[in-house]
């Protein structure tokens, strides 16, 4: 795959982790002290009961064993509700930092160039916000809080046995070995299969798609047989590999067991020892085979989710990788371009190197002036449009922007200077006045108004149920096309920009809506520099300079009366032609941006 998104190493995926727990360091340690205490009182269980053994093989009264008992429900009661305080605060240390986290990369996302995401592919990017989330929130929710406590468990039980008797600690230790050869010879031998089955699971999906979306073909040219013999081989391939794969598990957990049985044989012979020896009671010993016996459940929880953390480690990597992408925040104060003029000299671009899309081209636009770019499909007007926009930057060539390179400008300052609006307008679920506030967070409850009014939308907002309360986007009341058309000019008017990229194309020319926006435009766009790509030629004729693009490189250029005076010029025969075709009644509302054939984009 070409140039994939960045992905981080695992050092660095550390170093975001420590640079998310610095400002949550009181939380963090809050949660670990309060579980560690929760621990540290669930291990007074196995002593007590211990010493409850004691009293009992003394042949003490029952009075005697009340009061072990009765510590015996404290213990349970105090470890429970701080078990669950420490997990409720782990939990919110976690969720923080992922959340972040997943703000940090949608403002790296968002801020990413537009070829480099279409190079990597979207899917990249939407898989990594959606399923790479998923596997980390999972791990947080989930592994997190059951590995801390594993661990704690694991330590503190050792200390306790310890504690009890330094040999009982030894005799634990003997099923250390055992457990530590059994993870690496697990390890080495669950990744590459593991791979392997996924590998296999996906050449099996893809045969069935071939066999089955293609079904027609197969049968027409007699495959079936032959496709039947795919799909049942690499089945039974999957198949295999996931039994090899629950193979690999139940000898793991056999080991673990053999591990458990060794260390637990140990300790009962020390404890038996130890006993008969007098130098420990009966209680003690029992005490310490409960430690013991209890350390297997952490032990192989924390075992188990070596594998989950294998795979939220993968995805912190991918998280990471654009997350901490050099911030797009803006340096120093810049200084900000004085008037709307543009000046494009010898730009060149291509999307893919060896083939510009635009060619050498020269520009100049001072402020005010509206320039529409007329072109065959594919001659590059959008592009230029969008290097204009800073959506793209050039690869020759300079733009310079009310006298300063465009490059060079901060990217709020570019937002705060150039507005564009294409096709692809989007209506943010809300409130309609929420909507417009998005480009300017302050404005009164008038601006909306007067904004709305300058783009022919007051009347239809006023009407809708709730007025400018109404709420628009998904789930809410649906806007027609020329209505989100109109909102995105009216947030255009509110932002009030220096200069307007215009490239929306939803209208057919001569219908209602065209009309509609059209006017709105017009009235937008008075005042502002404008670089219209005309999808219709009424858009060019109301320009005040035409220019007429092909293959990337400029043709022609002039006002539209000058240019329908040159005989056999591009831009009078386009003009020609459709006119024609708009004095043919049945092709009323056809638009004509290109070569003289109709065209929708
Ligand atoms: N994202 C892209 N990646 C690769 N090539 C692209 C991309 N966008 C456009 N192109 C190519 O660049 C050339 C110019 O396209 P552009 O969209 O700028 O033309 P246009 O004049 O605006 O056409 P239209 O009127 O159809 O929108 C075309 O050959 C097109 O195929």
């Amino acid at each position: 795959m070409p140039n994939v998104l960045p992905i981080a190493s695992r050092a660095q995926a550390v170093a975001a982790v420590r640079r998310l727990l610095r400002p949550r360091r009181a939380l963090a340690a809050g949660s670990l002290a309060v579980l560690t205490a929760a621990t540290a009182v669930g291990l007074l269980t196995p002593p007590i009961l211990g010493h409850l053994v004691d009293l009992v093989t003394r042949g003490r009264s029952v009075d005697a064993l009340t009061l072990p008992a009765v510590l015996l429900v404290v213990v349970a009661v105090v470890q429970g509700v701080s078990t669950a305080i420490g997990i409720g605060m782990l939990a919110r240390l976690g969720e923080g930092m992922l959340a972040e986290l997943r703000e940090r990369f949608v403002e790296r996302a968002l801020a990413l160039p537009l070829n480099r995401v279409e190079q990597a592919g979207s899917g990249d990017l939407t898989s990594r916000v959606t399923g790479d989330v998923e596997v980390i929130a999972e791990a947080v929710r989930a592994a997190l809080p059951e590995l801390v406590r594993s661990v704690l468990a694991i330590g503190l039980t050792l200390v306790s046995l310890a504690v009890l008797d330094y040999r009982f600690f030894v005799a634990a230790l003997l099923a250390a070995p055992i457990q530590a050869l059994t993870v690496r010879w697990y390890l080495r031998h669950s990744g590459p299969l593991y791979a392997a089955h996924r590998l296999a699971v996906g050449a099996q999906q893809q045969q069935l798609l071939e066999t089955v979306g293609g079904a027609a073909t197969v049968r027409a040219l007699r495959l079936g047989d032959q496709h039947v013999d795919r799909v049942t081989r690499r089945s039974w391939s999957a198949v295999d590999l996931a039994l090899r794969a629950i193979r690999l598990i139940t000898r793991f957990y056999g080991r673990l067991n053999l591990a458990e049985y060794v260390g637990l044989a140990a300790v009962l012979v020390a404890g038996f020892l130890l006993v008969r020896s007098g130098e420990v009671s009966i209680g003690t010993a029992t005490a310490a085979a409960l430690y013991f016996h209890n350390l297997f459940g952490p032990v192989n929880a924390a075992l188990r989710l070596v594998d989950d953390a294998q795979v939220a480690a993968a995805s912190l990597t991918r998280l990471v990788g654009v997350a901490e992408l050099p911030s797009p925040v803006d340096g120093p104060a810049r200084p900000a371009p004085v008037d709307g003029s543009l000046k494009i000299a010898e730009v060149g671009y291509a999307y893919q190197a060896g083939h510009p899309v635009i060619r050498g081209v020269t520009l100049e636009i001072s402020p005010g002036q509206r320039v529409a770019l007329v072109g065959a499909s594919g001659a590059g007007k959008t592009t230029l449009a969008q290097l204009v926009a800073g959506i793209h930057q050039p690869d020759h060539g300079t733009i310079m922007l009310g006298g300063l390179d465009l490059a060079g400008l901060s990217a709020a300052e570019r937002r705060r200077t150039v507005a564009v609006v294409t096709q692809e307008v989007h209506v943010f679920a809300g409130p309609l006045a929420d909507d417009l506030r998005l480009s300017k967070v302050d404005a009164t409850d008038a601006e909306l108004r007067a904004a709305l009014a300058g783009v022919g939308a007051l009347d239809w907002a006023l009407a809708l149920p709730d007025g400018l309360d109404t709420v628009v986007g998904d789930g809410g009341h649906q806007l027609s096309v020329t209505q989100a058309q109109q909102l995105a000019l009216a947030r255009l008017v509110l932002a009030d920009p220096k200069v307007v990229v215009l490239d929306e194309a939803t209208a057919d020319a001569g219908s209602a809506g065209a009309k509609v926006l059209e006017r709105a435009a017009d009235r937008t766009l008075a005042g502002r520099t404008a670089l219209v790509v005309a999808h219709r030629l009424t858009q060019a004729a109301a320009a005040d300079r035409i220019v007429v693009l092909d293959a990337g490189r400029i043709v022609e250029t002039g006002t539209h009366d000058e240019l329908t005076a040159l005989p056999d010029g591009r831009y009078a025969t386009l003009w020609q032609a459709w006119s024609g075709s708009r004095s043919r009644p049945a092709d009323q509302g056809e638009v004509v941006a290109g070569d003289g054939q109709n065209t929708h984009d």
